[in-house]
């Protein structure tokens, strides 16, 4: 078995290990309700996530007629606590995501995850997925006080798994540019959360499945 030239692979959460869309598009579909307003079909709301739910909440109001600060301070609890209660109904791991963590780890790679999503939902879900043991490190949207692009929870991420050479895989511009402000390489999923070509993103490596993912690591120069 190829020794792989990173001590750690680093990956975002939701629409890069997870679909998390279904359970995330029942969240504010059930805020934005209770104002009257319409239900987005699930593939509308998938560009608005990345930033962290009051974002993704704001950008669905936005699009459904607008809003104020007193729409928004009405909406968010009801999103949030909605969102707790039902986290992983429809939530569940893209293609090959399983295979791909244990081959990494049968090569003694360290896996990590860095994400925009809050903690209060973060570590709850990988429980639920039965997912959290397998992570050496989880810095959550809100675990060092500032969320990716800034590198400071990417690089949180890598001291909290041990140290040592990283890479980052993720689904927006916060990932790719995040991993770039931290000094690290990114590989960009083109089936996340896209909101354009993934092209645009800009990532040293694109993976359409994560079957591609160890043969491109142990090909990657060191
Ligand atoms: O919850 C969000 O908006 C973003 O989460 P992610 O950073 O795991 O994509
Ligand atoms: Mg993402």
């Amino acid at each position: 078995m190829a020794r792989l030239s990173f001590d750690i692979v680093g990956f975002d959460l939701d629409g890069t290990l997870l679909d998390t869309s279904g359970d995330l598009a029942a969240a504010v579909n059930y805020a934005i309700g209770t104002i009257g307003r319409a239900p987005f079909p699930v593939d509308s709301i998938r560009p608005f996530v990345g930033k962290g739910a009051k974002v993704m909440l704001q950008r669905a109001l936005d699009a459904s007629g607008g809003y104020d600060e007193a729409i928004l301070d009405q909406t968010l609890p009801i999103l949030l606590d909605y969102y707790e209660q039902n986290l992983a109904l429809h939530s569940l791991p893209y293609p090959g995501m399983m295979a791909m963590l244990d081959a990494l780890a049968e090569r003694g790679v360290k896996l990590a995850i860095c994400t925009n999503k809050a903690e209060r939902f973060t570590i709850p879900l990988l429980h639920q997925l039965g997912l959290f043991d397998r992570f050496a490190s989880v810095v959550a949207g809100d675990t060092v006080g500032i969320a990716k692009p800034d590198p400071a929870p990417i690089h949180a991420m890598i001291e909290r798994a041990g140290g040592g050479r990283a890479i980052f895989l993720g689904d927006t511009i916060n990932d790719i540019a995040g991993a770039r402000n931290a000094g690290i390489p990114s590989i960009a999923v083109s089936f996340g959360f896209l909101d354009g070509p993934v092209e645009n993103l800009e990532a040293d490596a694109v993976i359409h499945h994560f079957d591609e993912l160890v043969p491109m690591l142990e090909a990657w120069p060191a």
